[in-house]
């Protein structure tokens, strides 16, 4: 490519998508993604949890979608994020890919936006190639209010925020949306707050806003960006930080004695993800009675749950459970599996819970049983087993 040519590049919009766990921001990237007007995009996908699953989720062509999911965007992976988006104007540079018309980076939704914003914002090169044209934040109109009271990274993705999706108005009340709104005004007067189950989320109205500024945002936003930038120059090593970026140290909370305990990175030590894993199908009445049982036993300690079951009796369609907090969402059937794994396997994002709580989980999800028939010995020998049913799939 002739010297020059790189510069007369007009620098490519950069939005990044943010909203605390289960929010919504995958079923709002999957439904922009089906515009026309954003073939050419590129989606930087972070995931925080034992399994990667987000990125076998996302409708978009594989080729367009990069996953980061060795750590947490905002912390140990920072680094990644500024290489990967070298990596995409190199690409455009030397044509192996055709266009780069935006690039939407979704973080995970315990990240802290302000040190991700800097590492493009401070970044030499990456702040002339790419244009920060804005935050998206997507809050949960059910859990939204509690969620602004409770986790200081989802109070920050609103407070930085050029855009606001208010999702999951439909399940809420209004008393309930009302409230949700106010916390979102509380710390951040200014953006729109768009309604997604009235389609006001479209790629309009969320991109080409104007370019990211602490304007009309609460005096803390500029706080932040500063404070996330001083890290940025000591933040070579990883596992080093120690610093104290929102009023309390974290330290990295490491989990040697379970394996499948994840490093939530500096987040509040409470918050630990943890998978479950089953290798043989499962009776669909037992995975309702199993989900009824956790929601009832763990409903406040469970900030995220996302998983692939393979049902007996209908193997080849995965059933896609999720849940954020509160809501259990239908859960939907897949037409095939996403990759070659077929394990039945349950992404877990607890807050407070024992660690003999999570084994017990892990343990009564891998013994379910496998056949969907009274099988009271069965039940009874499996500490999550209830009887009763709920209903939830009717
Ligand atoms: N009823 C309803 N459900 C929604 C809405 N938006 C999202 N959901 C559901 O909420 C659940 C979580 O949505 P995701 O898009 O996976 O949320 P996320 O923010 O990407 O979740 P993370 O995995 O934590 O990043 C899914 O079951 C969605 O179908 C909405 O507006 N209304």
């Amino acid at each position: 490519m002739a010297a020059g040519q790189k510069g007369r590049r007009p620098p490519v919009p950069l939005t990044v998508l943010t909203g605390f766990l289960g929010a919504g921001k995958t079923t709002l990237l999957n439904a922009l993604l089906i515009d026309p007007a954003l073939a050419g995009t590129a989606v930087i996908i972070n995931e925080f949890g034992a399994v990667g699953l987000d990125h076998l989720l996302v409708g978009a062509s594989e080729d367009g979608i990069v996953e980061l999911s060795s750590g947490c965007l905002c912390c140990t992976i920072r680094g990644q994020l500024a290489t990967t988006l070298e990596n995409l104007l190199r690409a455009l540079d030397n044509r192996r890919i055709a266009r780069l018309d935006r690039v939407v980076v979704e973080t995970t939704g315990l990240a802290d936006p302000t040190p991700v914003l800097q590492s493009v914002l401070l970044h030499p090169y990456l702040s002339l190639r790419y244009r920060l044209d804005g935050v998206v934040t997507v809050v949960d109109a059910v859990n939204g209010a509690r969620t602004l009271a409770a986790h200081w990274e989802a109070a920050r993705q609103v407070a930085v925020a050029d855009r606001i999706v208010l999702t999951k108005t439909d399940l809420a009340s209004d008393q309930g949306a009302a409230e949700a709104r106010a916390a979102i005004r509380a710390l951040n007067p200014a953006a729109p707050i768009l309604d997604a189950a009235r389609g006001e989320a479209a790629a309009p109205r969320l991109f080409d806003s104007q370019p990211f500024s602490t304007e009309g945002k609460i005096a803390d936003v500029e706080a932040w960006l500063s404070a996330a930038a001083d890290d940025g120059h000591h933040d070579h090593d990883d596992h080093d930080h120690g610093h104290d970026h929102h009023g309390h140290h974290h330290d990295h909370a490491h989990h040697h004695d379970h394996h499948h305990h994840h490093d939530v990175s500096r987040h509040d030590a409470r918050i630990r993800s943890f998978t479950a894993i089953r290798e043989r199908p499962i009776g669909r009445a037992a995975l309702e009675h199993f989900l009824d049982r956790l929601a009832r036993e763990h409903g406040p300690a469970l900030l995220r749950v996302k998983g692939l079951v393979r049902i007996a009796g209908d193997e080849e369609r995965p059933l896609l459970v999720q849940a954020a907090q509160t809501i259990f969402h239908p859960p939907a059937r897949l037409e095939s599996w996403p990759s070659d794994d077929r394990r039945s396997r349950l992404v877990l994002i607890v807050h407070d819970m024992s660690e003999a709580a999570e084994q017990a989980i892990g343990e009564a999800f891998a013994g379910l049983p496998a056949i969907d028939r009274a099988d009271a010995e069965t039940l009874a020998a499996n500490p999550l087993a209830i009887s009763g049913f709920s209903g939830r799939f009717g």
